[in-house]
């Protein structure tokens, strides 16, 4: 696993001669770029997309107690790449994932994966399609614990009746190193061992998109280069597509991609991430004027770096601190308890 590594300005230049990839200076020139000498550049089609939303928007709750999570957002994933989202806590980074992965309905809008219109499903057609053409690695690992890592790994195509792929299989239980751990149950792993049984699980159905939640979010640094290696293998030996929501620019610098979101718009993309790039872009959309970022807790680094909400918040976007999720207003309301995003999405339960 060692020799995959996340961007730095030495890795990306040495990815760009290796692969012959456009590097960040021939990507910057392909489109506006957001400020003179940015790494940042406007978010826009790809060539060859496996999820695109267009005029996407996602309101929760109703009347005095609505909150517009997205707010008209056009969205371009690239097949076989790696595509980080990042933003502010309550930017709208989750609830984008739920919707393009089919486990949210959307208020107004379309989305398309791998060339169908999700956006339109019934719920029935939405759990098959999740089941046999998207995987998922969540935050909090949620194996079933009573089954053993690999029937945990097998588990959707299980439910969806599909054949394992003995030959997927092993070439993915290989990528995660845990061959002598399948009969495991979840409580004989360690968290990091889990995760890397949450990222078979995701993959081994050879799904059209791959959807990660802050999957490193409960991981130690071990533990986290671990995963995100497995994700950016899967993206390069396999052509897997990937989308990861983090706080993380560390996380981030492992990506092509990184699409960045504020008060639910996405405001720029930056290709060929690296954690330093990340941060001065966090830094310089949302608080140019603001004190130098340092070490520190990152989250917290990220928040203040972005937080500027009177001088750019688009109409009609409540800001986070004013939405009600620190407070649990809208998650106590019934109508949008039954908006809340599915945590099963194989329909197991
Ligand atoms: N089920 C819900 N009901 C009401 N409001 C919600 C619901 N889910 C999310 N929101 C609100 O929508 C906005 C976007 O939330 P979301 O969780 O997508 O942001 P995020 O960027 O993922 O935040 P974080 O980084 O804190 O997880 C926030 O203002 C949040 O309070």
């Amino acid at each position: 696993m060692g020799k995959h590594t996340p961007n730095s300005t030495d890795a990306s230049a040495a990815r760009h001669l290796e692969t012959g990839r456009p590097g960040r200076q021939a990507k910057t020139s392909r489109s506006r770029v957001a400020r003179e000498g940015s790494a940042l550049v406007a978010h826009g089609p790809v060539g060859d997309p496996v999820v695109t939303a267009r005029n996407l928007s996602k309101v929760y709750g109703r009347g005095d107690n609505a909150v517009t999570a997205l707010d008209s957002v056009d969205v371009h994933i690239a097949r076989s790449r790696f595509t980080a989202i990042m933003g502010p806590s309550g930017s709208g980074k989750s609830t984008l994932m739920h919707c393009l992965a089919g486990l949210d309905s959307v208020t107004s809008g379309t989305i398309h994966l791998d060339g169908e219109e999700i956006s339109a499903m019934s719920q029935r057609r939405l759990t098959k399609l999740r089941r046999r053409r998207i995987g998922f690695i969540f935050q909090s690992f949620n194996l079933v614990p009573t089954l053993t890592a690999e029937e945990n790994i097998t588990l959707p195509l299980d439910i969806a009746r599909v054949r394992v792929d003995r030959e997927r299989f092993d070439r993915v239980v290989e990528t995660i190193g845990l061959r002598d751990r399948l009969t495991h149950r979840p409580a004989e792993l360690s968290g990091g061992q889990v995760q890397r049984v949450a990222c078979a699980r995701a993959l081994v159905g050879s799904p059209a998109v791959v959807f990660a939640d802050e999957p490193t979010g409960n991981l130690d640094s071990r533990s986290t280069d671990q995963v995100l290696s497995i994700l950016r293998s899967s993206v390069d030996e396999m052509g897997q597509s990937v989308v990861m929501v983090t706080h993380e620019p560390d996380a981030a610098a492992w990506a092509d991609t990184v699409i960045f979101l504020r008060d639910g718009r996405v405001v720029a993309e930056m290709n060929q991430p690296d954690r330093d790039r990340v941060l001065d872009a966090l830094h310089e959309l949302g608080s140019p004027e603001g004190p130098h970022i340092g070490v520190g807790d990152i989250q917290q680094e990220v928040d203040e770096a972005w937080a500027q909400p009177q001088r750019t918040a688009p109409t009609g976007i409540r800001q986070p601190s004013q939405a009600g999720k620190s407070t649990g207003k809208e998650w106590s309301d019934e109508d949008s308890r039954a908006d809340r995003p599915s945590t099963d999405p194989w329909g197991i339960g």
